[in-house]
């Protein structure tokens, strides 16, 4: 774990002290879940389930704010037992998927969201010609009812694949009223609007966070971290807090802690709840 600054050290000792009052927002692969080859595959960290149920303890709100479907991450993470421990604590367990667009509660298990985008289907329909164009047919294609995600990890040149597909796959979804998203060699089609930035000012304000702690690793989450850097302007201790790879470093300037992938955040998780209850 490194301080990227003395600035920066001071803010964690800040947010520590607020803790009871923070809201911790944390996003799931590269962060909470280690990257694997197969986006089906991935898993909580082993260590992930009791590193949140003692950092619920300590603060306002423990949150997971992610990319995926909210109920696919509710499976990957067992998250249907973790919010069953914090419920036994008092404690609700908050899920937002696809972007903000969807929310899970641990209090009445229910995912809330819309309806697929319109241009989705039509998009859905261009997309193979899109890949054969680009040499791209052999893409891991993952549906996930709001938005679709084209994965190039598994190609045989992962990064050209990713760079010559990007700009073919904006014009389609700029054309059929959807925008891109790019990630970890995944790009993905989705709606405009909504994005984790929303999400950090829509807890901040309804659980009328005294502290906001934000954690994440690729792309996606700039909205949440430039969000959480206008709270700051506004006077509320915060931490930016990424877990660092080989493949992602935007977050890294903007961050006031780095850490090494899920295992480095499960372990900064873990201190910051250890801390919190010694302050
Ligand atoms: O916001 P997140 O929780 O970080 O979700 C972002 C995307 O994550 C997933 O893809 C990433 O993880 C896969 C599994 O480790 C990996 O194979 C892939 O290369 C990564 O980009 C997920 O599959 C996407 O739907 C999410 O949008």
């Amino acid at each position: 774990m490194r301080f990227t600054s003395p600035d920066a050290m001071q803010r964690y000792a800040a947010l520590a002290r607020v803790a009871a009052q923070t809201v911790v927002g944390l996003d799931f692969d590269g962060t909470l879940a280690p990257i694997v080859e197969d986006p089906e595959k991935a898993r909580i960290h082993p260590r992930g389930p009791g590193v949140l149920l003692t950092l619920a303890a300590q603060v306002r709100g423990v949150v997971i704010v992610t990319g995926r479907p909210a109920r696919q991450v509710v499976a990957l993470g067992s998250l249907d037992d973790v919010g069953t421990s914090f419920s036994d604590q008092g404690r609700e367990l908050q899920v937002f998927g696809q972007y903000g667009n969807e929310r899970w509660s641990s209090r009445d298990r229910r995912v809330i969201g819309p309806r697929p985008p319109q241009g989705l289907a039509s998009f859905l329909g261009e997309l193979p010609r899109i890949l054969r164009r680009c040499d791209a047919s052999d893409a891991f294609i993952e549906e996930k009812g709001l938005a679709v995600a084209v994965h190039t990890r598994r190609l045989p040149n992962a990064d050209a694949a990713f760079q010559l597909l990007l700009p073919e796959l904006a014009i389609s979804a700029q054309r059929h009223g959807m925008k891109v998203e790019p990630g970890r060699h995944v790009i993905e089609v989705r709606a405009p609007g909504a994005d984790k930035g929303d999400v950090v000012r829509k807890l901040a304000r309804d659980l009328g966070a005294g502290g906001f702690c934000f954690v994440g690793d690729d792309l996606g989450d700039l909205d949440a971290f430039h969000a959480v850097a206008e709270l700051r302007e506004e006077g509320l201790p915060t931490l930016l807090v990424c877990s660092a790879s080989d493949e992602e470093s935007a977050l890294v300037p903007l961050s006031d802690v780095v850490v090494s992938g899920p295992d480095g955040v499960l372990t900064f998780l873990a201190k910051l709840a250890a801390d919190a209850a010694a302050s």
